[in-house]
């Protein structure tokens, strides 16, 4: 089916999110939507989806003009949408998932579960999906999660499906599993607009890219752009894609794990005998593949998760067990992996949030009463210097755009003087300009002498920043190898391998 954008405006208050946005997508082709954060990508498709009503502006499917009032109205037109944030129920199996919803959208009586997985199995060998309609969602992993979001748009015959954002949760062999699932769709006469900040993919994978920049359409890009190019396009200016860093020198005691062992309520190790260091003015890498234990790891360091075996010292500091306000206290700094849960207030405002760690002392707070004049001037300082795009600090910061979100809370995390930072995924839904800017702020944050513990999925962004490599693999720390070890024996030791058998030994 052919989508049309024409002129869609759409404005909150006085900001013009989208300004007269034209989008066409032909059946067949996978079209990349890239811009900054802020730049307007998540509303449009709001507005596509029915979740969002324009203030101007014309959606058409094969050239018939539509109204939507509601994500129902968009479905039925034949428009599906896979969120970054699955909308899946984890106790439900494939099938009920599948079928959830159908009542809004083919009227009452459609919980046929017979015919739901008959469909699931249909849709699961026409794509060549390897999906059980009675398997719980909850104990799959991530990335089936999502192709049971993308069956359930083709269950209900969707045409034009977006994907907003979809790789960010996703392991490099996920990634391309996606891709070559996005191929297949496209090959069989789906129209596909595909949101993401990772430019690899686009050139991967794009039959055309429309670039969005402050609400407008800035141009188009050829498939073969390279990654520079498109940086610069979506940014306005050159973007350095490495960081330039010296040698680090690391000093001090730092951090030291020993031992450490977490477990689950049954007693599993989800974190299993970990024993690390990391000096001051040094970054340590964690990589893994998601879920191996880096989460956990990181909450026992944090004190957000009491450890049922082991050690965590900083300096002559103990920290086990010691709780979120005495780590704080002692000068650790935390990027939280999931913003929207752990790291932000969202009814709050930017303000507000930016003083989260701090706001019952001072100098934000003196004999009981807010220092108002002072929060604002922090605020703003912080908002400048970190580029949080928002027409004011009062903003609540739900109402931000998702990498607008997470450059506050890494605004927060360095405004103080850290021993420790813990930085997981720190660069999550964070547009390459951003990226550029917050990797540089880590690099200075170890040269003045912290101890730098960077936890991500992205191999590229642990060889940008590690001084040393850590894998962890089912709790367990692999093999903590130097920083210019190649792509490919991080790869095989993500999948488990002990560093003894891969080329680095
Ligand atoms: N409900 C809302 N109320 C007020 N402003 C909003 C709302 N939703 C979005 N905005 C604003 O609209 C602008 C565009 O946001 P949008 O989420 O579309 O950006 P995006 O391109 O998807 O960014 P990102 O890459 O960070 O996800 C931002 O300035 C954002 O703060």
């Amino acid at each position: 089916m052919k989508l049309e954008l024409r002129g869609i405006t759409k404005r909150f208050g006085t900001l013009v999110a989208n300004d007269a946005i034209d989008l066409v997508v032909e059946p067949g082709q996978i079209h990349c939507l890239l811009g900054e954060n802020g730049a307007g990508k998540s509303t449009l498709m709001n507005v596509l989806y029915g979740l969002l009503r324009a203030d101007a502006g014309q959606i058409l499917l094969d050239g018939a003009p539509q109204r939507f009032d509601g994500p129902g109205d968009a479905m039925r037109a034949g428009i599906g949408m896979v969120h970054q944030h699955f909308m899946l129920v984890p106790v439900l199996t494939v099938a009920e998932n599948v079928v959830l919803g159908d009542e809004d959208v083919r009227g009452p009586g459609w919980l046929d579960m017979r015919t739901a997985r008959r469909r699931v199995r249909e849709i699961s060998e026409r794509f060549g999906f390897d999906l059980d309609p009675d398997a719980l969602v909850g104990d799959l992993p991530v990335g089936v999660q999502q192709r049971v979001e993308i069956v359930k748009a083709l269950a209900r015959d969707a045409r034009v499906l977006v994907l907003d954002e979809p790789t960010a949760v996703l392991t490099p062999q996920e990634t391309d599993e996606l891709m070559a699932t996005m191929r297949r769709l496209a090959d069989a006469g789906t129209a596909l607009v595909f949101i993401t900040h990772k430019l690899r993919e686009v050139r991967e994978v794009a039959d055309r890219i429309t670039v969005i920049r402050h609400g407008r359409v800035a141009g188009a890009a050829e498939p073969g752009t390279t990654t520079r190019e498109l940086a610069r396009l979506m940014v306005g200016r050159d973007v350095t894609l490495t960081v330039d860093r010296p040698p680090a020198r690391p000093r001090g005691d730092g951090l030291r794990v020993d031992g450490l062992t977490v477990r689950d309520a049954s007693g599993r190790a989800l974190v299993d005998d970990v024993t690390l260091q990391v000096r001051g003015g040094e970054v340590l890498g964690i990589a893994g593949v998601q879920g191996n234990g880096q989460t956990e790891l990181v909450e026992a360091i944090t004190g957000l998760r009491a450890p049922s075996a082991g050690t965590v010292r900083l300096g002559d500091d103990d920290l086990t067990r010691a709780g979120v306000r005495a780590v704080l206290a002692a000068g650790v700094g935390h990027v939280p992996e999931d913003r929207t849960h752990d790291g932000l207030v969202g009814e709050f405002s930017i303000a507000e949030n930016l003083v989260l760690d701090r706001s019952f002392g001072p100098p934000f707070v003196r004999r009981g009463e807010v220092r108002r004049a002072h929060l604002a001037e922090f605020a703003r300082q912080r908002v400048d210097e970190f580029d949080v795009r928002t027409s004011s600090i009062r903003t609540q910061v739900r109402r931000l755009s998702g990498g607008n979100q997470q450059k506050v809370v890494i605004a927060r995390e360095l405004a103080r003087p850290l021993r420790l930072l813990v930085a997981a995924q720190p660069t999550r839904g964070v547009d390459v300009g951003s990226i550029e800017f917050i990797h540089r702020r880590i690099v200075e944050t170890r040269d003045a002498g912290t101890a730098v513990v960077v936890v991500s999925t992205e191999i590229d962004e642990v060889l940008g920043l590690a001084d040393r490599i850590a894998v962890m693999y089912r709790g367990r720390v692999v093999g903590v190898v130097p920083a210019g070890t190649s792509r490919e024996v991080l790869g095989l030791m993500m999948a488990g391998t002990p560093i003894e058998e891969t080329d680095a030994a």
